[in-house]
């Protein structure tokens, strides 16, 4: 028997997947990973813990394999933009700057400045936001030039880890599509931005399709892992572009949801030249020469993540997600807005907070925990609006990541999104993005579509029940932003106050 690996170095844990000719996960391993958040808006891990995580859940997997059962192909996604610094001999120069991490709001007010927002969005497609991996660069050359004289080159997170295994650094289009230095329509550095903040090419590693051939595993990464050193590497791509292929989004009029870390809503684009004016992320595919569009939820999965690690005491998410379901839709008037990390879309705003609103002596923990996944689906719905008034059908979605493990929360999504909302066979979309992509470069099909036709099933249907009440509480929902921007500036004073 044959096998392919999908792995997914997600923002919380990497998880590998074992899948067979047919599709079926035969084996799964994961290993999870402290985020650091040294100062409010910080976020940062080790590039090292996602190398160590990953080798271990490999070996995991590949302990499965019986005598003469073979791993053709690996391939990779990835969480997106975070910045890894490597010196000439290849060693870490500090800890990854991640996605999620808020504190370039100076440096994105300096690549508009420099580069103008027409220009901005003409060359990237896409606006200066602090995720992205420019204004990280820039921060590190301004705040910390010891470590700007050390860099060799940058790379996104899976890429690193490809790195560790192959001893090659690349970067594929759908992730550098997230670092504002690429132009997203040739699918090339784009040598005016890397020039206005001179950036040199050879900083930038060499530019893959998602399907490529990226290398080969060496010796003693094989002996670690329990890998073949002629299992063929593939370089895989973003964790949303590799969502998407995961999904079965490989073609106009597709959408997909992903609640992780972050919460995500995409849609496909068969053109790279059309203008969104930077209301929604405009990204190259995994699929050669497609483009998709996405809004942004900075904390999704993460807003209940921080929520059951600091209320839910000794409680599973299912546990937590049970008590939440026995409180009326709409928690009797708890709201929750999901920016404890700020927010990308459709406010793009580092200084913005979370709140709850409408605390009353009859709530319970059951209703914080409803209030909490309505706000984030709320959020998420924020993004499909924007797909909706810019004249897209969405009336199908296909829902992966973990917040897809619960029944509860696709429902809720297809009741606030007014739209069908599909589970497939696994919710693990990257993970199962990136192994078609291995399954696709190993030759077992001469398509992603030939590949998702085997590969992926319709296990469940969500049809909306409930819209119009959630419509009028979305309605709701969407005044808290304006109603709380001034507070939060005035309390990100306190935030950022040392305690003496
Ligand atoms: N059983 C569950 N029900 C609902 N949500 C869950 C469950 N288990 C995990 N989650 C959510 O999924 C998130 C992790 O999703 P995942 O796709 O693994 O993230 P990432 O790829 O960013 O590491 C958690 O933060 C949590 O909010
Ligand atoms: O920043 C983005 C997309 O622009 C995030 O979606 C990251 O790619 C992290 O993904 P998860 O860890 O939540 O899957």
């Amino acid at each position: 028997m044959s096998y392919v690996i999908g792995v997914d170095l997600g923002t919380s844990a990497v998880k590998v997947l074992l899948v067979n000719q047919n599709g079926e996960v035969v084996k799964e391993a994961s290993a999870e990973y402290p985020v650091m958040h040294e100062k409010s808006g910080y976020s940062e891990q080790h590039p090292e813990d996602w190398v160590k995580g990953t080798f271990q859940a490999l070996q995991a997997v590949t302990s499965h394999l019986k005598e003469g059962e073979k791993v053709e192909g690996i391939s990779f996604a990835g969480q997106m933009h975070g910045l890894v610094m490597v010196d000439e001999s290849g060693e870490v120069i500090r800890p990854a700057i991640l996605w999620n991490d808020t504190r370039t709001t100076a440096e994105c007010q300096e690549i508009v400045e420099t580069v103008g927002q027409k220009r901005l969005l003409h060359l990237t497609k896409n606006p200066a936001l602090e995720g992205f991996t420019l204004p990280k660069i820039i921060w590190v050359k301004k705040h910390e030039p010891q470590n700007w004289e050390r860099l060799h080159q940058f790379m996104l997170p899976k890429d690193y880890v490809r790195y560790r295994m192959t001893g090659k650094m690349a970067m594929d289009l759908s992730d550098a599509a997230g670092t504002l230095l690429l132009d997203v329509e040739h699918g090339v550095w784009s040598k005016e931005m890397l020039d206005a903040f001179t950036i040199e090419e050879t900083q930038c590693p060499q530019l893959l399709k998602s399907v490529d051939e990226a290398g080969e595993i060496m010796p003693e990464v094989a002996r670690e892992t329990g890998l073949q050193p002629d299992t063929k590497v593939f370089a895989g791509g973003a964790d949303n572009a590799c969502g998407a292929i995961g999904s079965g989004v490989l073609k106009e009029g597709m959408s997909m949801c992903s609640i992780g870390t972050s919460g995500v809503i995409l849609s496909y684009e068969n053109r790279g030249n059309l203008d969104f004016n930077g209301k929604v992320h405009y990204f190259n595919h995994g699929v050669p020469n497609a483009y998709y569009t996405m809004g942004v939820t900075l904390a999704a999965g993460d807003s209940l993540a921080w929520y059951k690690k600091n209320f839910g005491g000794e409680l599973s998410f299912d546990e937590l997600i049970k008590e939440a379901a026995l409180t009326p839709p709409g928690a009797e008037g708890l709201l929750f807005t999901p920016y404890i990390s700020g927010e990308r879309t459709p406010h793009a705003d580092a200084y913005i907070r979370g709140s709850f609103t409408g605390m009353d002596q009859r709530h319970t923990r059951g209703h914080f925990t409803r209030a909490v996944i309505e706000g984030v689906t709320f959020s998420l719905n924020e993004s499909l609006t924007i797909f909706r008034e810019n004249g897209k059908k969405i009336d199908r979605i296909v829902s992966i990541g973990g917040g897809a493990k619960s029944d509860f929360w696709l429902q809720l999504q297809a009741d606030i999104f007014n739209a069908e909302v599909v589970k497939l066979n696994s919710e693990q979309g990257p993970g199962m993005g990136a192994a078609m992509l291995a399954s696709v470069g190993s030759g077992w099909f001469g398509s992603l579509e030939q590949c998702s036709a085997v590969f992926l099933k319709e296990e469940r249907t969500y049809k909306p029940q409930n819209n119009e009440y959630y419509k009028s509480l979305f309605s709701i929902y969407q005044q808290v932003y304006n109603q709380t921007k001034q507070l939060s500036r005035l309390l990100a004073d306190i935030r950022e106050r040392e305690i003496e």
